[in-house]
């Protein structure tokens, strides 16, 4: 059997930076080269970032892209790289406008493709048949469909591309493309981390290859780009269904493989697949090693992508640093851990700033959560500041209370402006999905780290985190007490967050129904809660849409985030 070498390329686009993402494209290149790889590919996108959302309708943007794709082939040539075939994703474009049901506006210009890179030239492309439009996904919106398909012929074997959504497709591309006796279906891929994604994720490839026998080679970014985090975790697979090797997530990674392709034998080839021959490339060296790392447990993961989120916003936004308020209470203790293991304490900014109905107690568990972690730490009381507009304005009852909670986020607006601070807003997916923040207060700030978190999960993750550092011999981040103690805005003296909502028991199984799973009203009684509590509950979600459509971005970890993944009327009188 023909043997082909391999390399997939996770790396870490920035959307619209064609310069850097070609230059990471050159080293994953040079690398799979002096690896002796055949063939090296880099997910969907690679070379724009993922999603460019209506950057497709720019022309511009898309002849920068079109020429991005020549300058790096020119390039890979130049540097010595021309013999090793590269499969790129970008958008290519402007084409004619695809006009949009009976509107005469012209909406998509623009083609998602792969570009096959061999001696200086493309020598092939390839346009996604299936643009996804759902959860998170626009893409119908800004892309022409393709509808050819393609093979590639090399050192004697047929090698199929398609792109992500395309392998998602029962009787889709794939299984045409196969048919035409490829023995490695190539896939190159964004796909967004969700929890447990890869419970769907890996039977899918596996699935494809077992029914096609043939291997599949599924590689994917890696990396936040805003609210979306890409997790890699590129995979092979062959046709009896067992990995063959498989990248960790996170990070960038070249992963080489060698793999044993069936030799082409069709030359008949099926309507409108077409075939490419390329260039045999490197004489194969001897056989390299299995590279499969091995998926971490499930929390490991979830903390893990809620600090790549992190790290890359702050990162590729280019802030120096991030303030948050530190309250002792766990969401603000678990939002100051994220920080620290993103980007290192030093550059986190933790401020505690007392009311007149802030217990001795909280000040003192965010004095050790400020030690604990070691970032910089300072205190700003707030009573004299609140008084004044309080005696003023003649403020009681809820409005002095949340004017707290807003003199909070001036002071973080003002430290942010003072020393370029990116603002943490430490809400988590249960109080967002109810509304229990302060519009303009709290809920002020640039990135929210865990607004995909409900609370129960943001307790876990504390004490999963506190376990992690103890197995390493570290100090702990987060004082105990922060996890065991009642939850509390402490805007009036002995508030408890129970006073105004349900056991976060109760509450983050509601919200997983309605907002998650997004059941009806009755729907969710008849899964057994307390009607007048789930009334309660979803009135409260509904009318607190209009605060979340002004909220903070933050990593999405679950299949329906707020933001893109849900789209609700924010006027709008519920029937059912
Ligand atoms: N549909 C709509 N479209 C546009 N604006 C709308 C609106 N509905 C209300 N509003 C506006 O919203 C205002 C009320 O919202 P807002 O000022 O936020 O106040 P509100 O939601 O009434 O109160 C904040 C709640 O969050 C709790 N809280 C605050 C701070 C921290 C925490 C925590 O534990 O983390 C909890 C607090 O105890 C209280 O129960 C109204 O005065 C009105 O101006
Ligand atoms: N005394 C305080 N000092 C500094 N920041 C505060 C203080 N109180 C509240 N905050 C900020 O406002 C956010 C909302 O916190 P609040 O205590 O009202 O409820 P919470 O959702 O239970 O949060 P936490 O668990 O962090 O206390 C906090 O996470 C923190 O960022
Ligand atoms: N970019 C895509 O086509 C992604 C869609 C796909 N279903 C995924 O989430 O993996």
């Amino acid at each position: 059997m023909p043997r082909l070498r391999l390399a997939l390329a996770q790396t870490n686009p920035v959307v619209g930076d064609l310069a850097g993402n070609s230059t990471q494209i050159m080293e994953a290149a040079r690398r799979a080269w002096e690896s002796g790889a055949d063939i090296v590919a880099v997910g969907e996108m690679a070379l724009s970032g993922y999603p460019i959302e209506d950057l497709a309708a720019r022309p511009s943007f898309l002849r920068a892209s079109r020429a991005a794709v020549e300058a790096l082939a020119t390039r890979l040539e130049a540097e010595g790289l021309g013999e090793l075939v590269v499969v790129v994703g970008h958008p290519d474009g402007p084409f004619e406008p695809r006009l949009l049901g009976s509107s005469n506006a012209p909406t998509a210009i623009a083609q998602n493709r792969a570009s096959v890179l061999q001696h200086g030239r493309v020598r092939a492309q390839y346009s996604k048949h299936h643009l996804p439009n759902y959860s998170v996904f626009d893409e119908y919106r800004i892309f022409i469909p393709g509808d050819e398909l393609l093979v590639l012929r090399i050192k004697g074997v047929d090698v199929a591309l398609v792109i992500c959504e395309d392998l998602w497709r029962d009787g889709g591309p794939v299984n045409r493309v196969v048919k035409a006796d490829a023995g490695l279906l190539l896939v190159i891929n964004a796909s967004p981390f969700e929890r447990d994604k890869d419970e769907v994720r890996l039977p899918l490839v596996t699935r494809r290859a077992v029914e096609n026998s043939a291997i599949v080679a599924y590689v994917n970014i890696v990396g936040g780009q805003d609210d979306l985090i890409f997790d890699g975790d590129s995979v092979i697979v062959d046709g009896s269904g067992s990995i063959l090797a498989r990248a960790p997530q996170w990070q960038p990674h070249l992963l080489v493989a060698d793999l044993d392709v069936a030799a082409a034998t069709l030359d008949e080839l099926p309507e409108h697949v077409t075939r490419v021959t390329l260039d045999d490339p490197a004489p194969t060296t001897p056989p390299i090693g299995l590279d499969i790392a091995t998926l971490p447990d499930d929390r490991q993961q979830l903390w893990d992508a809620l600090v790549l989120g992190l790290r890359d916003y702050v990162g590729k936004n280019g802030f120096p640093s991030v303030v948050l308020g530190v309250s002792g209470g766990i969401d603000s203790a678990v939002c100051a851990a994220i920080a620290a293991d993103a980007i290192g304490a030093d550059r986190v900014y933790g401020v505690s700033m007392p009311s007149r109905w802030s217990s001795e107690h909280s000040r003192g568990d965010a004095d050790v959560l400020a030690e604990n972690i070691g970032f910089h730490y300072s205190v700003e009381p707030i009573a004299e500041l609140v008084q004044p507009v309080e005696d003023q304005l003649a403020l009681s009852g809820l409005a002095a209370e949340n004017l707290q909670a807003r003199i909070r986020g001036i002071i973080l607006m003002a430290k942010s402006n003072m020393d370029g601070h990116l603002v943490l807003t430490t809400g988590n997916k249960s109080e967002l999905s109810v509304g229990y923040s302060t519009i303009y207060g709290d809920s002020a700030g640039g990135f929210a780290p865990i607004k995909d978190v409900p609370k129960l999960l943001v307790w876990e993750l504390a004490r999963w985190r506190n376990e992690a550092a103890v197995a390493r011999g570290e100090v702990p981040p987060i004082p105990r007490n922060s996890i065991e103690k009642p939850p509390s805005a402490e805007l009036r003296p002995d508030q408890t967050d129970q006073d105004t909502l349900p056991p976060y028991e109760v509450l983050d199984a509601i919200l997983d129904a309605y907002v998650s799973r997004n059941l009806g009203q009755e729907d969710v009684v008849a899964l057994g809660f307390d009607p007048d509590t789930v009334d309660f509950v979803t009135q409260l979600v509904d009318r607190s849409e209009w605060k979340r459509r002004q909220g903070a971005i933050g990593p999405k970890i679950s299949g329906m985030a707020f933001g893109r993944d849900r789209r609700l009327p924010i006027t709008y009188r519920p029937t059912v």
